[in-house]
C-alpha cells in the first residue's frame, strides 16, 4: 500500500496551559473519506489545525503525503476550509475574488492564468453560485457562505481536502448542494478528512470514523449507525450553530 496521506503518530499539543490532543494515532489513506467526530473540545478542530500547521505539536509526528510537516511545501495539493466562524474577517469581496484566493497558491507570479481563472469558475459552479460569482460576500447566507468556503478550497483543484464541520449552520439545500459536491470530488479520487457533529447527509460518503473524546482516540473504524455520533456512549455534543442558521453571519463580516 502507498504511503497515507495523513499520518499522525503520537501527536501531543496545548493550547494555552491546557493539553489538547493527548497522543492522537490517525492516518488517512489515498482515497479515503473519513469523519472526525468527538464532543465539543474533544480536540477535533485542534487535530485538522495541526495537520495544516496551524498547532504546532509538543510531542509526536505529523506527515504529509509520506513528508514530514515541517518540511512539506506543496500546500497546492490541499484544500482546507475552516471552522465557518473562524473564517470572518471584515474585508469586502465578491464570491469570484474570495474563490480565486483559493487558487493562488498553484497561480504563477501570483498572477491568474486562464487555466486558473477557468479553474475558480468550475469551483464556484460546482458550489452552485455561478449566478452570484460578481456579488459581495457579505450578500450571502450562512449556508452560501460556507459554499463560498468550499468552492476556495476546491480552486486549487486538492487532492486533499480538510474540512471543519461544512455543514454546521448549513441550511437544507446548501447541505444537499455540498453533499453533492462531496460526492464527486470522492468519485474523482480525492482524500478527504473532515469533522463533522454527525455524519447527517454525508453519511454515504464516510469510509471510516475517528473519534476523539478529551484528545484521545476512543474509536477508529465503520461508521457509528444511522444516527451518527448520537450513537456514541458519552455523546455530549451541543450544537452551538443551529440557533445562528438565520443570520447572515459571515465569511467576511
Ligand atoms: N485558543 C485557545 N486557547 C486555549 N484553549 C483553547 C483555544 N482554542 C480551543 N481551546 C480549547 O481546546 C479544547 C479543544 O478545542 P477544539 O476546538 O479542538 O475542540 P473541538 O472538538 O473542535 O470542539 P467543537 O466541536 O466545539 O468545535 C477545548 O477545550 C477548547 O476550549
Amino acid at each position: 500500500m502507498s504511503e497515507p496521506v495523513i499520518s499522525l503518530r503520537g501527536a501531543q499539543a496545548s493550547l494555552g496551559s491546557r493539553p489538547v490532543l493527548r497522543g492522537v494515532d490517525l492516518s488517512v489513506e489515498r482515497g479515503e473519506v473519513v469523519a472526525l467526530l468527538g464532543a465539543n473540545g474533544s480536540g477535533k478542530s485542534t487535530a485538522v489545525r495541526s495537520v495544516i500547521g496551524q498547532v504546532p505539536l509538543t510531542s509526536g509526528t505529523i506527515t504529509l503525503f509520506g513528508t514530514e510537516l515541517r518540511r512539506f511545501r506543496r500546500w497546492s495539493r490541499i484544500g482546507y476550509v475552516p471552522q465557518r466562524t473562524t473564517a470572518a474577517s471584515g474585508v469586502p469581496a465578491t464570491v469570484r475574488e474570495v474563490v480565486s484566493s483559493g487558487r493562488l497558491s498553484r497561480a504563477r507570479l501570483g498572477l491568474l492564468s486562464r487555466t486558473d481563472r477557468a479553474a475558480v469558475d468550475r469551483a464556484i459552479e460546482l458550489v452552485g453560485l455561478t449566478d452570484r460569482a460578481r456579488d459581495s460576500v457579505n450578500a450571502l447566507s450562512g449556508g452560501q457562505h460556507q459554499r463560498v468556503l468550499i468552492a476556495r478550497a476546491l480552486a486549487c483543484e486538492p487532492e486533499l481536502l480538510i474540512m471543519d464541520e461544512p455543514m454546521a449552520g448549513v441550511d437544507l439545500v446548501s447541505q444537499e448542494i455540498l453533499a453533492g459536491t462531496l460526492r464527486e470530488q470522492v468519485a474523482a479520487g480525492t482524500t478527504v478528512l473532515l469533522v463533522l457533529h454527525e455524519l447527517g447527509a454525508l453519511e454515504p460518503l464516510i469510509d471510516r470514523a475517528v473519534v476523539l473524546r478529551d484528545g484521545c482516540v476512543v474509536h477508529d473504524g465503520p461508521p457509528p449507525q444511522a444516527v451518527g455520533q448520537h450513537a456514541l456512549p458519552g455523546h455530549d455534543h451541543v450544537h452551538p450553530h443551529a440557533a445562528d442558521e438565520s443570520l447572515r453571519t459571515g465569511l467576511l463580516t
